[in-house]
């Protein structure tokens, strides 16, 4: 197999760490050098929990690209820096595998283009957990039998963006396949302000926040007497490894933007 030459942002982070050690334990995979908004122009291994790891670290990502000419871009950073490393990665002819989450329709849609643009493979996952991208799955198929859901997503208290690009994705698919509805009471109202959640397409989605939480989702369907809890946790973050890795392959091979690793997972 041809070895790909990647390159990780956010490899101090919580997922940067176990993409990093990813690539660099994958005999096809080379880590070619990380970016970092810290330690321009030293070795990744002076940096604590990385001895050995002897790849640079680039402050500036243009500079990066011309002089690393990386395949693969996997970032792991914030929703602003990932948008902006996304955009310079398709611009640089560099395959983005983006697993930040916090990108907009209109993000999602300008990126689809530009990727066309260039001719270009990128993968938009909002979650690499296969148990995630089948109850995102089988949440779907539930769908079509039950029009009411409503969606609970917890998370560790250290995340920026709510609700999570999971919940998101997964109110996206339920809402191809059931038709838009007003759930609850048409005159319930809230007493205190955001008791009901957000909504998307009609469908609620709570946000749980909390320490000692990793990265877990439940999708409630309501119907005539019963009641349908589709359940996914990550209780660690090797838990989206597999999907990383499945995701810089395929990115290889594709031509276009693929948001959500369920359209590459048969
Ligand atoms: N798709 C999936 O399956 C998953 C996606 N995620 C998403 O991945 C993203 C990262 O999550 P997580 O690892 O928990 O977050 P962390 O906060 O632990 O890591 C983000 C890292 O990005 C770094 N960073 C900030 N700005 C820059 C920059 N300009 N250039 C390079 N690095 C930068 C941060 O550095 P500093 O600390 O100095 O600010 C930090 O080390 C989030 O958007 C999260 O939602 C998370 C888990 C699974
Ligand atoms: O920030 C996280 O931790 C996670 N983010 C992703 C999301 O927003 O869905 C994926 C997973 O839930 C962990």
């Amino acid at each position: 197999m041809k070895t790909i030459k990647i390159v990780v942002a956010g490899p101090r982070g919580r997922m940067g760490r176990e993409a990093v050690s990813l690539v660099h334990n994958t005999e096809h995979f080379q880590l070619a050098a990380v970016i970092d908004r810290m330690n321009d122009g030293q070795s990744l291994s002076a940096v604590d929990g990385f001895s050995g790891i002897d790849v640079p670290i680039y402050t500036d990502i243009e500079r990066c690209f011309q002089e690393v000419k990386p395949d693969v871009l996997i970032d792991l950073t914030t929703p602003e820096v990932g948008k902006k490393h996304t955009e310079l990665a398709l611009h640089y002819g560099v395959r983005p595998v983006v697993g930040t989450t916090g990108f907009t329709k209109e993000d999602l849609a300008r990126l689809t283009e530009l990727a066309e643009d260039k001719g270009i493979g990128a993968i938009i996952a909002p979650n690499f957990a296969v148990g995630a991208i089948l109850m995102m799955k089988f949440a779907q198929m539930a769908a079509k039998y039950f029009n009411d859901v409503e969606i609970i997503e917890l998370h560790h208290d250290q995340k920026l963006d709510a609700p999570s690009g999971t919940a998101v994705k997964t109110a996206e698919l339920i809402s191809m396949v059931r038709p838009s509805k007003k759930q609850g009471h048409p005159e319930e109202k809230e007493t205190l302000e955001g008791a009901r959640g957000a909504t998307y397409d009609g469908i609620p989605i709570h946000s749980v926040r909390l320490p000692g939480l990793i990265a877990h989702q439940e999708v409630i369907f309501g119907g005539n007497g019963q009641a349908l809890t589709i359940r996914h946790d990550s209780f660690h973050r090797a838990s989206f490894m597999s999907g990383v890795k499945l995701s810089v392959e395929t990115v290889m091979k594709l031509n276009t933007l693929v948001y959500g690793l369920e359209n590459i997972i048969e």
